[in-house]
């Protein structure tokens, strides 16, 4: 077996091993990952680029999480600082016909700061003009899906949300309190109305911090730490102090090394 099908094997264990029953919960499996660096940063300082902390192994991995779940959800602050692609371009079939797919893209964008010249928003739209004019190897593109994108009732531009949704992405509104939108709500609607079985949930903070304080709707946390320190960031769980009591811990773990990075699995419980 290469890499990739020893990595594909290895999260077709953990997700078979799951007892997550599809059929009664409200929601769809929920799997939390990211990758930190040793002294537990995601990222450098806000609005500064990108930090690479996996390496080509665990990078791999995650691309083979994202073809694994139907969706994959980012909040806006990781779409504003990093303009991700969230494919799976690193996996052998993509792009060539291979039985690959790319994850629905999901945002929680309360108040829709949505940019209208993201990669997200142009692959999206290369890859329609791509097959709808029949364009040379259109039939092998890895297809992409139009991101789906979560608002607060009454907090965003009318104007610019048409715009988007005539490019056809799918904006849905919640009611919401202050700046975060209700996740539980969020899930129910991307099982009820999208059909989205699974969702890996990638980011940023802000975004890793709502779901590790409502833990018991993950059922993965999958964490790949790199070697490496950087000593000053963003913290995995952002900024501020959390009651201990409210966060989880794991059991069922497991860990293992990809290349240089170490990945720790598990479930997460408050007992
Ligand atoms: N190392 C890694 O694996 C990853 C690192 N990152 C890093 O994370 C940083 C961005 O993190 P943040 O600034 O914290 O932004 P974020 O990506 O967590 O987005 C936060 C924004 O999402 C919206 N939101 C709506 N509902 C929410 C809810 N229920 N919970 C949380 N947010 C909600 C709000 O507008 C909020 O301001 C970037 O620097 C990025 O590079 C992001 C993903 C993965
Ligand atoms: N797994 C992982 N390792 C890192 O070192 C990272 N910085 C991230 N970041 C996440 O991946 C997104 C970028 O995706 P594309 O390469 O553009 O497809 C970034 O926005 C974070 O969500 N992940």
């Amino acid at each position: 077996m290469n890499q990739e099908e020893k990595i594909k094997y290895l999260l077709e264990e953990i997700y078979n091993n799951s007892n997550f029953n599809f059929d009664k919960s409200p929601y769809p499996e929920v799997t939390l990952t990211y990758a930190q660096t040793l002294d537990g940063f995601i990222s450098g300082m806000p609005n500064t680029p990108p930090l690479l902390i996996s390496g080509k192994e665990s990078m791999l991995m995650t691309h083979c999480l994202r073809n694994k779940n139907d969706a994959i959800m980012i909040g806006i602050g990781t779409l504003l600082n990093d303009n991700p692609q969230l494919n799976v371009r690193q996996l052998s079939g993509f792009n060539n016909g291979g039985d690959v797919r790319n994850p629905q893209p999901v945002i929680l964008d309360t108040k829709l700061r949505f940019p209208l010249n993201c990669k997200l928003l142009n692959n999206y739209k290369e890859y329609k003009l791509n097959v709808e004019q029949k364009i040379n190897g259109y039939e092998k593109l890895t297809e992409i899906k139009p991101p789906i994108i979560f608002v607060a009732e009454g907090l965003y531009d009318l104007k610019k949300a048409k715009i988007l949704k005539d490019y056809g992405i799918k904006i849905n509104e919640i009611k919401c309190n202050g700046s975060q939108l209700d996740i539980s709500k969020v899930l129910e609607i991307l099982k009820s109305t999208y059909n989205i079985r699974n969702v890996m949930v990638e980011g940023g903070a802000q975004v890793i911090r709502s779901f590790l304080m409502n833990s018991q709707i993950i059922q993965h946390i999958i964490i790949t730490i790199g070697p490496l320190y950087i000593g000053n960031g963003v913290k995995a769980l952002g900024f501020g102090d959390i009651e201990k009591n409210s966060l989880p811990h794991l059991e069922h773990v497991q860990s293992l090394t990809l290349g240089q990075d170490i990945i720790v699995i598990g479930k997460p419980t408050m007992s």
